[in-house]
């Protein structure tokens, strides 16, 4: 497994919640890129020396890596060029920034092509500076090319540049496939739930709470069916959910792109479940959603929202009913849950079933014959069958979306008028 040691810079002015908060968040980033977090230093910034990562600093995280055998170490804060050059040198160890290690987190994600080379767009944005110092450097005669930095070429500044203009061009054709997407999943009738969020709000906890485990989604709607999207049911209708990746805070602009693609999961749905840690101070409660709400609007036509304040179990009552007062102009109607213990969980259902098209139900005479027996195991995919009996001919009492029962009463007509229908299906 791959080892990190983290590093968060203080910033003297800040609470001292916030600054405890944003180390936890880099935890729990460096544990989802898959690294097993070996060490965590705290520094507070010298507002004289700014940004400058001080000597006695250095050779601490010297040490650390030194006892640990840390492949990577990570700051939360972001590093110019020069700063992941010197203490990549110092510490004898590939150093990076929350940015970068975000954007390894959207590699392991992104699941389309189309959010692949958003990703891939984004780390040579990431790169291409990088390359243009250390181009400098060699030019002045100093040859860095090490760890953080890797060695550089000439010609790497122009390849980078190319590729970036390559994949530009590819992604403009994609984006028109890509809206061809949702309308071919609305004729094949699937319901979406996505899962929306900051990061560590209780997403996946909440996606595991309601998945029905160990059922397999069929593999219709996608090529490639992601492992975050399970299928569960609400009164007899079988939908899919998907987990998404957490929103993040300050995102700069090169990263905004690729972490969009990630959620293009997202853009396909019928009803978006906005899970918010409502345990949080009510300011940064705010603040979050403020960011997720700037991106979804964006990035949806007109699903609906459904606000979930998630982990009610940490607070009293009390603080519930001033919170919710407080973000009610952000979250209006929220469902309140606890995701992992389970409360809540069926009025969400309940609330998300709302949302969905209104079914017919109808009773169908179908014919005993191959083509009849299809039928109605189709019939058993597509809806809810409320009642089967087997005489001289099937008799079903089914509710199914519109198309599924026009379907079948163009093959019950051709049993009246032929006695012999086709199979259609
Ligand atoms: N007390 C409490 N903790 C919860 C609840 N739901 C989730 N958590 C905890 O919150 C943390 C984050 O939960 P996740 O489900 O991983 O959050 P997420 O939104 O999927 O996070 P990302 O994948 O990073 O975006 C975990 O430690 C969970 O155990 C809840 O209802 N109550
Ligand atoms: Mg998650």
């Amino acid at each position: 497994m791959k080892k990190a040691v983290l590093v968060q810079r203080n910033e003297p002015e800040s609470e001292e919640y916030r600054n405890s908060s944003r180390l936890q968040e880099l935890k729990e980033l460096a544990e989802s890129a898959g690294y097993l977090v070996v060490d965590e230093v705290t520094q507070t910034k010298n507002p004289d020396r700014n940004y400058q990562i001080g000597r006695g600093k250095a050779d601490e995280l010297s040490r650390i890596v030194a006892e640990t055998g840390a492949n990577k170490i990570i700051f939360y804060n972001q590093l110019s060029i020069m700063q992941i050059y010197n203490i990549s040198q110092t510490c004898r160890c590939e150093t990076i920034d929350k940015f970068h290690l975000i954007l390894e987190i959207f590699a392991t994600k992104a699941k389309t092509k189309r959010a692949k080379y958003q990703v891939e767009l984004a780390k040579l944005h990431y790169e291409l500076p990088k390359a243009k110092t250390i181009v400098s450097l060699l030019k002045k005669k100093e040859r860095p090319g090490f760890m953080g930095l890797g060695s550089y070429e000439d010609s790497y500044e122009k390849d980078i540049k190319n590729r970036i203009s390559r994949l530009r061009n590819e992604l403009g054709r994609m984006q028109k496939d890509y809206e061809n997407l949702r309308t071919t999943r609305h004729n094949k009738g699937f319901s979406i739930v996505a899962l929306a969020g900051y990061t560590n709000a209780g997403k996946s906890t909440l996606f595991s709470e309601m998945v029905d485990e160990n059922v397999e989604v069929e593999n219709r709607l996608f090529t490639t069916l992601s492992p975050t999207t399970r299928s569960f049911q609400v009164n007899g209708r079988k939908l899919l959910l998907t987990d998404t990746v957490g929103f993040i805070e300050d995102l700069p602009h090169w990263l905004i792109d690729a972490f969009k693609s990630t959620l293009d999961e997202i853009f396909l749905a019928d009803v978006i479940l906005l899970v918010v840690d409502v345990s949080e101070p009510v300011e940064i409660i705010k603040k979050k959603l403020v960011a997720c709400h700037d991106t979804l609007w964006e990035q949806i036509e007109d699903a609906p929202i459904i606000a979930v304040l998630n982990k009610v179990d940490r607070i009293s009552e009390e603080d519930l009913v001033c919170r919710i007062s407080e973000i009610e102009y952000l979250t209006p109607n929220p469902i309140i849950i606890s995701a992992s213990e389970g409360t809540g969980i069926e009025t969400l259902k309940q609330k998300i079933f709302s949302y969905l098209p209104v079914w017919k139900r109808k009773d169908l005479q179908l014919p005993i014959s191959d083509s009849g027996m299809s039928i109605a195991s189709w019939l058993f995919d597509e809806g809810i069958v409320h009642n089967i009996k087997y005489t001289d001919r099937i008799l079903v009492d089914v509710e199914a979306r519109d198309e599924v029962i026009n379907k079948a009463k163009a093959v019950e007509r051709e049993l009246h008028a032929y006695g012999h229908p086709k199979n259609q299906l």
